[in-house]
């Protein structure tokens, strides 16, 4: 739960935070003394501690039995383990000062070397009867870890442990007592010091924590115990900041606010997640205490994480969560300590705000995200701001009151717009474009295939200004647009349209044209994007997709298109070759290609005018809203509109 990156030291006793937080104290307290006082000696006289072959060859020809020389083998064959643990350590590019059983370091890591600040980020420790060396460096960028053993090869990294040759898997820890380890209940002062941290004598004595006389004063005395067993202690000298560091205490801090069943992790937090793949289980060292416990966690359906608040902390949830399963995942949001700052852990909550703070932060953990995943709660604001009525989500107006009732331009979506040929597609789009831009100020990108850039520009100022570009017969009697009014309206199309297209005589293909719609979108902040037709793009296809595959295929990534960057795009396609065409308007579903036109898109249109001034007026023309996703805004229902042939607006129709 907590991350723990401290070491500390206990006086006479080595040992290390290398491959767990639980502590493997020398039991052979006199032995290591005997060499300690040896080793003393040699250094007092300034001389290196250095263990001989010689000695040990010495011993190996005495005779057995005698306890004396039995000892004095014992000795020479532990010298031995620590010339070879010396020899495979040099190996390893690591050396030490002395080579001492049960001796805990510090030391510069030989692969990172501490990084820019050059830290002695390397941990190591030597078995208290010479048996093996291990080591890990802290640093999160290395976390080199290794392990050598006198009469094995040399385990660097993740490898698994050689020991002769066989894969093997590190000792069960050994058994030991409070007697050996001279363990004390609490005193007075550790008691009064925990109890102005939040812990109870009554959690102090259920999670036997004890204590161990030294020189100066006494050292808490974490004990572990697996199965009713003593296996471990850790031990920590007050005053300094323990607390802040140590899992333990949030551990504790935990029972205090009723939670029982929790645990705090050995290792330290990762500086940050990593963005590989989790590795294999035998190869994810950093985190094999929970693989070791993977029977324990198995059966626990759900898991509440309470990390530190900090970057580390948080890092290391995301890392125990990805191991864990994060469905069975809970994370702990510390509350507030003041104004700008959250608590930063469990035993802070306690201190400061008590049990029934610390309960609740608990209780309140939320579900740990899970991209993808999402419920209703994660979209309160969105849900609210759409309730009170934002313009644009109630969808935009189009310009004619009488096609609003129907159809309204809903950011984010696809409108498939067809007709037959000269029905007057584009020149609708064009003007609504318009209408857009006058309103709210819309911008657009125009892959508009079948237009010369100037006939478009004509149109679309043509539209803007209100008045013909030329003074030609179509615009009948009405003045043509002014040289100045022709450059504001160079500007205003220069500001509100850009263009797609292809530079040679090659055709667009959708990914293309959605590329470069995308860097308008970033670009220039368009909000709308009109791809005009559909048959102008280049529509190469696998040989074994159908066209019917392809079509749904493009019409995905429009929508795609459309839905990430919130921008409505209108796509031109015509209905196929018409047998015995009677004049009416066709049906999406007479598009060429496939049913998916109409299948896929929000909104399909038909755009159909009278050419015959027997039936009708011939500048009238009907939008057929056939297809309405959202009812929100629109529905099913013809508008009619009149052209304005001279300036190529459209407005209501209203009868004479
Ligand atoms: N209601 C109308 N009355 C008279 N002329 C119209 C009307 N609508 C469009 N036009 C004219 O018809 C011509 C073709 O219009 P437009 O290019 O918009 O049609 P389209 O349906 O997009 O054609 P295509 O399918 O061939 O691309 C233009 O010259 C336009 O001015």
């Amino acid at each position: 739960m907590k991350q723990n990156r401290s070491h500390f030291s206990y006086p006479g006793l080595p040992y290390s935070t290398v491959n767990t937080n639980l502590i493997t104290v020398n039991r052979r307290e006199p032995k290591h003394k005997f060499i300690l006082n040896c080793l003393q000696q040699a250094e007092s006289r300034s001389v290196r501690p250095v263990v001989s072959r010689r000695k040990v060859h010495t011993a190996q020809l005495s005779e057995s039995g005698n306890p004396l020389m039995l000892e004095r083998k014992r000795e020479n064959e532990l010298q031995e383990r620590l010339i070879l643990l010396r020899e495979k350590l040099l190996k390893a590019g690591i050396q030490l000062v002395s080579y001492m059983p049960g001796q805990y370091d510090h030391i510069k890591c030989p692969k990172c070397l501490g990084g820019q600040s050059q830290e002695r980020s390397l941990s190591l420790q030597i078995d208290t009867e010479g048996h093996s060396a291990v080591w890990k460096c802290f640093r999160g960028k290395c976390g080199l870890t290794g392990f050598v053993r006198p009469y094995s090869e040399v385990s660097i990294g993740n490898q698994a442990l050689k020991v002769n040759g066989k894969v093997g898997k590190q000792k069960h820890p050994k058994k030991i007592s409070e007697q050996e380890l001279e363990l004390e209940p609490l005193c007075t002062e550790l008691f009064a010091y925990f109890k102005s941290r939040g812990i109870s004598a009554e959690t102090l004595r259920r999670n036997r924590v004890m204590q161990k006389p030294t020189k100066d004063g006494p050292a808490i005395a974490f004990t572990y115990q697996r199965d009713g067993t003593l296996i471990s202690c850790k031990y920590r000298q007050i005053p300094k900041i323990f607390w802040q560091v140590e899992g333990e205490i949030d551990k504790l801090s935990m029972e205090e606010a009723g939670f029982r069943n929790c645990v705090s992790i050995p290792d330290g937090a990762p500086p940050c997640i990593s963005n590989k793949e989790i590795p294999a289980e035998q190869e994810d060292t950093k985190y094999q205490y929970l693989w070791n416990c993977k029977d324990y966690l198995k059966s626990a359906s759900r898991i509440i994480l309470a990390t530190d608040a900090d970057g580390p902390g948080q890092a290391l949830a995301e890392e125990l969560a990805r191991r864990l399963g994060k469905e069975r995942c809970w994370r702990v949001n510390w509350p507030m300590k003041n104004d700008e700052e959250v608590f930063k852990d469990a035993n802070e909550v306690l201190f400061y705000s008590g049990k029934e703070a610390l309960r609740e932060a608990v209780e309140n953990a939320e579900m740990y995200p899970i991209r993808g995943l999402f419920k209703f709660n994660d979209f309160l604001q969105d849900i609210d701001k759409f309730y009170n009525g934002n313009v644009i989500d109630l969808g935009i107006s189009t310009g004619w009151d009488g096609l609003d009732k129907y159809y309204k331009v809903m950011p984010g979506e696809l409108t498939v717009v067809s007709g037959v040929p000269n029905s007057g597609k584009s020149e609708w789009i064009d003007a609504l474009m318009v209408n857009l831009n006058h309103s709210i100020g819309w911008k657009f990108v125009l892959c508009s295939m079948e237009n010369m850039v100037r006939d478009h520009a004509r149109k679309l100022l043509e539209k803007h200004l209100r008045k013909p570009f030329f003074d030609l017969g179509y615009g009948e009697d009405m003045q043509r647009m002014s040289r100045q009014e022709l450059e504001q309206g160079k500007k205003w199309l220069n500001d509100s349209f850009y263009l797609i297209r292809c530079e040679d005589d090659s055709l667009p293909s959708v990914n293309w044209v959605l590329q470069l719609a995308k860097a308008a979108v970033m670009r220039h902040g368009v909000r709308g994007l009109v791809i005009d037709p559909y048959n102008e793009l280049d529509h190469q296809r696998a040989s074994n997709q159908t066209e019917t595959e392809y079509v749904s295929r493009i019409l995905t990534q429009i929508k795609r298109f459309a839905q990430h960057h919130s921008c409505h795009v209108w796509f031109v396609a015509h209905p196929r070759q018409l047998q015995n065409w009677n004049g009416g308007a066709p049906s999406l579903y007479d598009i060429s290609g496939s049913a998916h036109f109409i299948n896929k898109c929000d909104n399909g249109i038909v755009i159909h005018r009278n050419h015959d001034p027997k039936v009708g007026p011939i500048d009238g023309v009907t939008v057929h809203v056939r297809k309405v996703r959202n009812k929100v805004i629109g529905r099913i229902g013809d508008a009619q509109l009149t052209y304005n042939r001279a300036t190529g607006e459209y407005s209501d129709y209203h009868e004479q």
